[in-house]
Protein backbone atom coordinates (compact mmCIF):
# COMPACT_ATOMS: atom_id res chain seq x y z
CA UNK A 1 0.00 0.00 0.00
CA UNK A 2 1.16 3.42 -0.77
CA UNK A 3 0.93 5.52 2.32
CA UNK A 4 0.96 8.71 0.67
CA UNK A 5 -2.18 7.81 -1.40
CA UNK A 6 -5.26 9.94 -1.02
CA UNK A 7 -6.84 7.10 -3.74
CA UNK A 8 -5.55 4.06 -3.27
CA UNK A 9 -7.01 1.08 -5.36
CA UNK A 10 -5.64 -2.21 -4.84
CA UNK A 11 -6.07 -5.55 -6.29
CA UNK A 12 -9.63 -4.56 -7.04
CA UNK A 13 -12.03 -7.04 -9.00
CA UNK A 14 -15.64 -5.78 -10.07
CA UNK A 15 -18.36 -6.23 -12.25
CA UNK A 16 -22.22 -6.94 -12.35
CA UNK A 17 -23.63 -10.23 -10.67
CA UNK A 18 -21.82 -13.00 -11.39
CA UNK A 19 -20.03 -11.48 -13.94
CA UNK A 20 -16.14 -10.02 -13.16
CA UNK A 21 -15.59 -7.02 -15.77
CA UNK A 22 -11.90 -6.38 -14.38
CA UNK A 23 -9.51 -7.96 -12.04
CA UNK A 24 -6.44 -7.62 -10.23
CA UNK A 25 -6.50 -3.50 -11.19
CA UNK A 26 -4.39 -1.56 -8.99
CA UNK A 27 -3.14 2.39 -8.73
CA UNK A 28 -3.02 5.30 -6.49
CA UNK A 29 -3.45 8.78 -6.78
CA UNK A 30 -2.11 11.34 -4.29
CA UNK A 31 -3.75 14.56 -3.48
CA UNK A 32 -3.03 17.16 -6.51
CA UNK A 33 -2.62 14.16 -9.00
CA UNK A 34 -4.65 13.87 -12.29
CA UNK A 35 -5.45 10.14 -13.46
CA UNK A 36 -6.72 9.31 -17.16
CA UNK A 37 -8.60 6.75 -16.85
CA UNK A 38 -8.33 5.31 -21.06
CA UNK A 39 -9.57 2.11 -22.57
CA UNK A 40 -11.86 0.68 -25.75
CA UNK A 41 -15.58 0.77 -25.07
CA UNK A 42 -16.83 -1.72 -22.86
CA UNK A 43 -13.04 -1.98 -21.33
CA UNK A 44 -14.83 -1.35 -17.77
CA UNK A 45 -14.44 2.11 -17.41
CA UNK A 46 -17.49 2.89 -15.81
CA UNK A 47 -17.79 -0.14 -14.06
CA UNK A 48 -14.50 0.78 -12.26
CA UNK A 49 -15.86 4.06 -11.47
CA UNK A 50 -19.03 2.73 -9.85
CA UNK A 51 -17.18 0.26 -7.59
CA UNK A 52 -15.17 3.08 -6.82
CA UNK A 53 -17.70 5.12 -5.72
CA UNK A 54 -19.37 2.40 -3.56
CA UNK A 55 -21.80 1.91 -6.10
CA UNK A 56 -21.27 -1.70 -6.74
CA UNK A 57 -19.54 -3.69 -4.02
CA UNK A 58 -15.66 -4.83 -5.03
CA UNK A 59 -15.78 -8.48 -6.28
CA UNK A 60 -12.25 -8.35 -4.34
CA UNK A 61 -9.37 -5.99 -3.44
CA UNK A 62 -9.77 -2.61 -1.45
CA UNK A 63 -10.40 0.94 -2.07
CA UNK A 64 -8.56 3.22 0.43
CA UNK A 65 -8.91 6.71 0.93
CA UNK A 66 -6.04 8.35 2.58
CA UNK A 67 -4.77 5.08 3.81
CA UNK A 68 -8.54 4.18 5.46
CA UNK A 69 -10.16 0.95 3.72
CA UNK A 70 -14.02 3.12 2.56
CA UNK A 71 -15.56 -1.15 2.53
CA UNK A 72 -17.01 -0.37 6.32
CA UNK A 73 -18.14 3.45 5.34
CA UNK A 74 -21.77 4.54 5.54
CA UNK A 75 -22.91 6.50 2.34
CA UNK A 76 -22.71 9.56 4.31
CA UNK A 77 -19.16 9.46 5.03
CA UNK A 78 -18.98 7.98 1.08
CA UNK A 79 -20.26 11.46 0.05
CA UNK A 80 -18.13 13.46 1.79
CA UNK A 81 -14.99 11.83 0.40
CA UNK A 82 -16.08 11.09 -3.23
CA UNK A 83 -17.17 13.60 -5.83
CA UNK A 84 -18.69 12.49 -8.94
CA UNK A 85 -19.33 14.02 -11.94
CA UNK A 86 -21.26 12.24 -14.36
CA UNK A 87 -21.87 13.02 -17.76
CA UNK A 88 -23.89 15.88 -18.50
CA UNK A 89 -27.23 14.58 -19.95
CA UNK A 90 -29.98 17.06 -19.87
CA UNK A 91 -31.67 15.36 -16.93
CA UNK A 92 -35.16 16.22 -15.47
CA UNK A 93 -34.51 18.39 -12.89
CA UNK A 94 -36.91 21.47 -12.55
CA UNK A 95 -34.09 23.32 -10.38
CA UNK A 96 -32.05 26.18 -11.02
CA UNK A 97 -28.41 26.09 -11.90
CA UNK A 98 -27.31 27.26 -8.26
CA UNK A 99 -30.15 24.79 -6.68
CA UNK A 100 -28.16 22.09 -8.23
CA UNK A 101 -24.93 23.20 -7.26
CA UNK A 102 -26.33 23.57 -3.59
CA UNK A 103 -27.51 19.78 -3.73
CA UNK A 104 -23.29 18.86 -4.01
CA UNK A 105 -23.83 20.09 -0.10
CA UNK A 106 -26.30 17.58 1.08
CA UNK A 107 -24.05 15.14 3.06
CA UNK A 108 -22.53 17.99 4.56
CA UNK A 109 -26.14 18.54 6.78
CA UNK A 110 -28.19 16.72 8.39
CA UNK A 111 -31.23 14.92 6.58
CA UNK A 112 -33.75 17.66 6.87
CA UNK A 113 -31.72 20.30 7.64
CA UNK A 114 -32.27 23.28 5.40
CA UNK A 115 -28.94 25.11 3.40
CA UNK A 116 -26.93 26.89 5.88
CA UNK A 117 -25.10 30.10 4.79
CA UNK A 118 -21.93 28.27 5.13
CA UNK A 119 -23.84 26.17 2.08
CA UNK A 120 -24.98 28.88 0.09
CA UNK A 121 -21.37 30.04 0.55
CA UNK A 122 -19.50 27.21 -0.82
CA UNK A 123 -21.99 27.11 -3.64
CA UNK A 124 -21.87 30.58 -4.49
CA UNK A 125 -17.92 30.67 -4.46
CA UNK A 126 -17.81 26.96 -6.42
CA UNK A 127 -19.75 29.33 -9.74
CA UNK A 128 -17.40 31.70 -9.20
CA UNK A 129 -15.00 29.35 -9.38
CA UNK A 130 -15.75 27.72 -12.87
CA UNK A 131 -16.46 31.41 -14.13
CA UNK A 132 -20.38 30.47 -14.20
CA UNK A 133 -21.67 33.16 -11.48
CA UNK A 134 -24.07 34.47 -13.95
CA UNK A 135 -25.57 31.28 -14.72
CA UNK A 136 -26.76 30.78 -10.90
CA UNK A 137 -30.59 32.11 -11.54
CA UNK A 138 -30.74 30.03 -14.88
CA UNK A 139 -33.29 26.99 -15.46
CA UNK A 140 -30.90 23.73 -15.25
CA UNK A 141 -32.72 22.82 -18.52
CA UNK A 142 -32.14 25.64 -20.14
CA UNK A 143 -28.15 26.01 -20.69
CA UNK A 144 -26.15 24.23 -22.94
CA UNK A 145 -24.23 21.04 -22.84
CA UNK A 146 -21.10 22.86 -21.80
CA UNK A 147 -22.28 25.01 -19.19
CA UNK A 148 -24.15 22.23 -17.56
CA UNK A 149 -20.90 20.64 -17.39
CA UNK A 150 -19.21 23.38 -15.49
CA UNK A 151 -22.02 23.77 -13.15
CA UNK A 152 -22.02 19.51 -12.16
CA UNK A 153 -18.25 20.52 -11.62
CA UNK A 154 -18.75 23.10 -9.71
CA UNK A 155 -21.38 20.78 -7.60
CA UNK A 156 -18.72 18.64 -7.27
CA UNK A 157 -16.37 21.66 -5.87
CA UNK A 158 -19.02 22.61 -3.26
CA UNK A 159 -19.38 19.19 -1.71
CA UNK A 160 -15.75 19.49 -1.03
CA UNK A 161 -14.77 16.16 -1.70
CA UNK A 162 -11.22 14.58 -0.96
CA UNK A 163 -11.73 12.15 -4.57
CA UNK A 164 -13.09 13.61 -7.76
CA UNK A 165 -13.95 10.97 -10.16
CA UNK A 166 -15.37 12.71 -13.47
CA UNK A 167 -17.21 9.98 -16.16
CA UNK A 168 -16.16 11.28 -19.64
CA UNK A 169 -15.99 14.80 -18.33
CA UNK A 170 -16.19 16.18 -22.27
CA UNK A 171 -17.94 13.94 -24.16
CA UNK A 172 -20.01 15.91 -26.27
CA UNK A 173 -18.61 19.69 -25.56
CA UNK A 174 -17.39 21.91 -28.08
CA UNK A 175 -13.66 22.20 -28.67
CA UNK A 176 -13.42 25.54 -26.17
CA UNK A 177 -15.68 23.73 -23.73
CA UNK A 178 -13.54 21.06 -23.81
CA UNK A 179 -10.12 23.15 -22.96
CA UNK A 180 -12.82 24.92 -20.50
CA UNK A 181 -13.87 21.66 -18.17
CA UNK A 182 -10.09 20.36 -18.95
CA UNK A 183 -8.29 23.62 -17.05
CA UNK A 184 -10.49 23.13 -14.40
CA UNK A 185 -9.71 19.55 -13.78
CA UNK A 186 -5.85 20.63 -13.70
CA UNK A 187 -7.25 23.29 -10.79
CA UNK A 188 -8.44 21.12 -8.67
CA UNK A 189 -6.05 19.08 -8.39
CA UNK A 190 -3.42 22.03 -8.43
CA UNK A 191 -5.60 24.60 -6.27
CA UNK A 192 -8.14 22.32 -4.14
CA UNK A 193 -5.51 19.34 -3.16
CA UNK A 194 -7.70 16.87 -4.77
CA UNK A 195 -7.40 13.33 -6.09
CA UNK A 196 -8.92 13.23 -9.62
CA UNK A 197 -10.15 10.75 -11.99
CA UNK A 198 -11.53 10.84 -15.17
CA UNK A 199 -11.70 8.90 -18.62
CA UNK A 200 -11.75 10.31 -21.65
CA UNK A 201 -11.93 8.49 -25.46
CA UNK A 202 -8.88 11.42 -26.52
CA UNK A 203 -5.54 10.33 -25.20
CA UNK A 204 -4.40 13.54 -25.96
CA UNK A 205 -6.40 15.35 -23.00
CA UNK A 206 -4.04 12.75 -20.87
CA UNK A 207 -0.69 14.83 -22.44
CA UNK A 208 -2.49 18.50 -21.34
CA UNK A 209 -3.87 17.92 -17.92
CA UNK A 210 -2.83 14.10 -16.48
CA UNK A 211 0.11 13.11 -14.29
CA UNK A 212 -0.13 9.88 -14.98
CA UNK A 213 -2.71 7.14 -17.17
CA UNK A 214 -4.24 4.05 -16.14
CA UNK A 215 -5.38 2.20 -19.28
CA UNK A 216 -7.75 -1.14 -18.78
CA UNK A 217 -7.92 -3.32 -21.46
CA UNK A 218 -9.41 -6.64 -21.28
CA UNK A 219 -10.45 -6.54 -17.82
CA UNK A 220 -7.07 -5.54 -16.75
CA UNK A 221 -4.73 -2.88 -15.74
CA UNK A 222 -2.73 -3.33 -19.04
CA UNK A 223 -0.41 0.25 -18.43
CA UNK A 224 -0.21 2.74 -16.00
CA UNK A 225 2.17 5.37 -16.18
CA UNK A 226 3.21 9.23 -17.17
CA UNK A 227 1.25 9.81 -20.28
CA UNK A 228 4.36 9.69 -22.35
CA UNK A 229 5.30 6.46 -21.12
CA UNK A 230 1.85 4.86 -21.78
CA UNK A 231 0.53 6.46 -24.89
CA UNK A 232 2.67 5.33 -27.49
CA UNK A 233 1.87 3.86 -31.57
CA UNK A 234 2.35 0.58 -29.95
CA UNK A 235 -0.12 0.79 -27.03
CA UNK A 236 -2.60 2.54 -29.72
CA UNK A 237 -2.24 -0.77 -31.95
CA UNK A 238 -2.53 -3.35 -29.27
CA UNK A 239 -5.35 -1.79 -27.60
CA UNK A 240 -7.04 0.05 -30.04
CA UNK A 241 -6.23 -2.00 -33.23
CA UNK A 242 -5.16 1.31 -34.77
CA UNK A 243 -2.43 2.80 -36.48
CA UNK A 244 -2.06 5.86 -35.09
CA UNK A 245 0.98 8.84 -35.10
CA UNK A 246 2.00 9.54 -31.64
CA UNK A 247 3.48 13.51 -32.32
CA UNK A 248 5.30 15.93 -30.37
CA UNK A 249 3.69 19.75 -30.56
CA UNK A 250 7.27 21.68 -30.47
CA UNK A 251 8.47 21.95 -26.74
CA UNK A 252 5.23 22.24 -25.37
CA UNK A 253 4.93 18.80 -23.90
CA UNK A 254 1.78 18.07 -25.38
CA UNK A 255 1.15 15.10 -27.97
CA UNK A 256 -1.47 14.89 -30.66
CA UNK A 257 -2.49 11.33 -32.02
CA UNK A 258 -2.82 11.32 -35.53
CA UNK A 259 -4.46 8.19 -36.69
CA UNK A 260 -2.22 7.41 -40.36
CA UNK A 261 -5.34 6.84 -42.45
CA UNK A 262 -6.35 10.68 -41.90
CA UNK A 263 -2.76 11.77 -42.66
CA UNK A 264 -2.41 14.30 -45.28
CA UNK A 265 -0.18 12.88 -48.30
CA UNK A 266 2.29 13.54 -50.94
N1 LIG B 1 -25.50 -3.08 -15.74
C1 LIG B 1 -24.70 -3.99 -16.33
N2 LIG B 1 -24.89 -5.31 -16.13
C2 LIG B 1 -24.07 -6.24 -16.71
N3 LIG B 1 -23.04 -5.93 -17.53
C3 LIG B 1 -22.81 -4.63 -17.77
C4 LIG B 1 -23.62 -3.59 -17.20
N4 LIG B 1 -23.14 -2.39 -17.63
C5 LIG B 1 -22.08 -2.68 -18.42
N5 LIG B 1 -21.88 -4.01 -18.51
C6 LIG B 1 -20.81 -4.70 -19.26
O1 LIG B 1 -19.60 -4.51 -18.54
C7 LIG B 1 -18.51 -4.32 -19.47
C8 LIG B 1 -17.80 -3.03 -19.12
O2 LIG B 1 -18.68 -1.95 -19.38
P1 LIG B 1 -18.33 -0.45 -18.96
O3 LIG B 1 -19.57 0.36 -19.15
O4 LIG B 1 -17.71 -0.45 -17.62
O5 LIG B 1 -17.23 -0.07 -20.04
P2 LIG B 1 -16.62 1.34 -20.42
O6 LIG B 1 -15.14 1.14 -20.48
O7 LIG B 1 -17.13 2.40 -19.50
O8 LIG B 1 -17.19 1.54 -21.88
P3 LIG B 1 -17.47 2.89 -22.76
O9 LIG B 1 -16.12 3.46 -23.08
O10 LIG B 1 -18.13 2.33 -23.97
O11 LIG B 1 -18.34 3.79 -21.94
C9 LIG B 1 -19.11 -4.37 -20.86
O12 LIG B 1 -18.89 -5.64 -21.39
C10 LIG B 1 -20.58 -4.10 -20.64
O13 LIG B 1 -21.35 -4.78 -21.61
Amino acid sequence: MVVSARLAVEDLAFGYGERTVGAGVGFAVAAGEVLCLLGPNGGGKTTLFKTILGLLPPRGGRIRVDGEDVGGWNPRRRALAFGYVPQAGAGQFPFSVSEMVLMGRTAHRGPFAAPSAADHAAAGAALERLGIPHLAGRDWLRISGGERQLALIARALAQAPRVLVLDEPTASLDFGNQLRVLEQVRRLADEGGLAVVFSTHHPEQAFAVADRVALLHDGRLARFGPPVEVITPEMMREVYGAEVDVLPVGDTGMRVCVPRGLHPRG
